[in-house]
């Protein structure tokens, strides 16, 4: 017979047919005469299956199995109200005593985190994260971008050299790489507007519920291109994600008790608020910044936007806002100065709502040969360690521009997940490399 998944026999057409699915005991119930086994299959689809208690006597929880037996509906029978009364049962594998009960510590969870992946609550969050990767390679793809890929392994620092991870390439000292962007810049003279998904590594030194040592991150970049431009195609391909993504994972968003309504109204345009206007909102709060010293100031002009201040921006936000024109000095040596607000970038950071904080940077870039390396310097780099990035302000530099989004963020976002080591399968921090 062939071999059919929870999903496809829990169906009233199947009433009364054999069939025959193979999983593993998510949850076994034994009495005197039977036995109620929750059979898991392979994609996470669970059906209870009845089976004489003698026949099902050695089992145990994640014990590998496949029931042969007629589909039957009794409203008794969890998820959904069928069940399947099995008439043979073949036994893969007597599963050891298994370490997960039903409430366990998240650090016990970390820890077994390759067992973990066979919680209901793991299975929704890969598929809901699955669907957000495919949505986001296919709105590229579709709308006439070119995929590369960059490498992984490099030899300067694109975000800052204080969250680089340092390696021994052969005989030399090399770096995880914190972005593709420096090599989407030099891919846009040949191939145009092109995008990459790849991880990114920042050795951040900070236990927060937004960072990762290692995240998957979706860049783009493209010739020709003003601020605007990339904001919209930034705004397009989150709405078209997030609205492909909530429709396809309906049933994982719900068992992840995912009140959808608000990302319903994730449409573009998102607002724009430029920095200055932020900066302004967050004073009328009276809302304040802590020096290195510890000691506290009222929030001014120039400062960063912290995450209290995103969440303070965004908190009665259905939408995300993007925050436009961050002064220069607190954004990377890149961000191409807007030539009629000196000391403005021409960047922007998209921050979604409700607090979940910033989701993408991007913008312009200095596409000066003197500017940038005057800013390199300024910036404590060496120009002399970037010679073929300058290479491309040299050999016909252009107006250009792109983005970076963190997948997990927007998976975080989506998922209404607390923390963001939720939305990945095996989560690197500070504290964990693995399993
Ligand atoms: N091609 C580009 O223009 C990208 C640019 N060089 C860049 O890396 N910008 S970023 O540092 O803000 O990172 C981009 C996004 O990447 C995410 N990000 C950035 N850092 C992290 C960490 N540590 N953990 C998880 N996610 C992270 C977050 O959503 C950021 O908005
Ligand atoms: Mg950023």
């Amino acid at each position: 017979a062939a071999i059919m998944r929870a999903s496809e026999v829990k169906n009233a057409s199947f009433i009364g047919k054999e069939v025959t699915i193979r999983g593993w005991v998510h949850r076994l119930r034994k009495q005197k005469e039977n036995s109620f086994i929750l059979l898991r299959d392979d994609r996470g689809g669970v059906i209870q299956c009845v089976l004489p208690t003698d026949k099902a006597a050695g089992l145990t929880i994640e014990s590998s199995v496949q029931v042969t037996g007629i589909v039957s509906q009794d409203p008794r029978a969890p998820e959904g109200g069928f069940e399947i009364k099995g008439k043979e049962l073949k036994i893969f594998n007597i599963a050891a005593e298994y370490p997960i009960g039903e409430y366990q510590s998240d650090e016990l969870l970390l820890d077994k985190r390759h067992l973990a992946l066979r919680t209901r609550k793991m299975i929704a969050m890969a598929k809901v994260r699955a669907s957000v990767l495919h949505y986001g390679r296919r709105w590229f793809v579709e709308n006439g971008w070119m995929e590369v890929t960059a490498p992984t392994i490099v030899k300067g620092a694109v975000e800052g050299g204080s969250t680089l991870f340092k390696l021994r390439y052969f005989d030399q000292d090399a770096y995880l790489s914190q972005s593709a962007q420096l090599y989407l810049e030099a891919m846009i003279f040949s191939l145009g507007p092109v995008w990459s998904l790849t991880p990114s590594f920042r050795a951040e030194k900070s236990r927060t519920v937004r960072h990762l040592a290692e995240f998957s991150h979706l860049e783009a970049e493209a010739p020709w291109v003003t601020l605007e431009d990339i904001l919209k195609v930034e705004e397009q391909l989150v709405s078209y994600v997030i609205q492909n993504t909530i429709k396809e994972r309906a049933e994982e968003l719900e068992f992840l008790k995912r009140d959808v309504s608000g990302l319903k109204k994730v449409e573009p345009p998102f607002e724009r608020v430029p920095y200055g206007r932020a900066i302004e909102i967050l004073r009328s709060k009276g809302f304040q910044v802590t020096e290195d010293d510890g000691t506290k100031r009222e929030i001014q002009f120039g400062d960063d936007l912290s995450i209290d201040s995103e969440r303070e921006l965004t908190k009665d936000a259905d939408k995300p806002v993007f925050v436009v024109g961050y002064p220069i000095a607190v954004k990377p040596f890149y961000v191409k100065e807007d030539p009629e607000h000196p000391g403005i970038g021409l960047t922007a950071d998209m921050l979604a709502p409700r607090g979940f904080g910033e989701i993408t940077s991007g913008g312009q870039r200095e596409d000066s040969i003197d500017s940038i390396t005057s800013r390199m310097v300024k910036e404590g780099l060496k120009p002399e360690a970037y010679e073929w990035y300058l290479d491309l302000r040299r050999y016909g530099s252009v107006p250009h521009g792109g983005f970076g989004l963190g997948i997990e963020r927007l998976v975080r976002w989506i998922t209404n997940a607390e923390d963001i080591k939720d939305t990945v399968l095996f989560p690197r921090t500070m504290s964990r490399v693995e399993p």
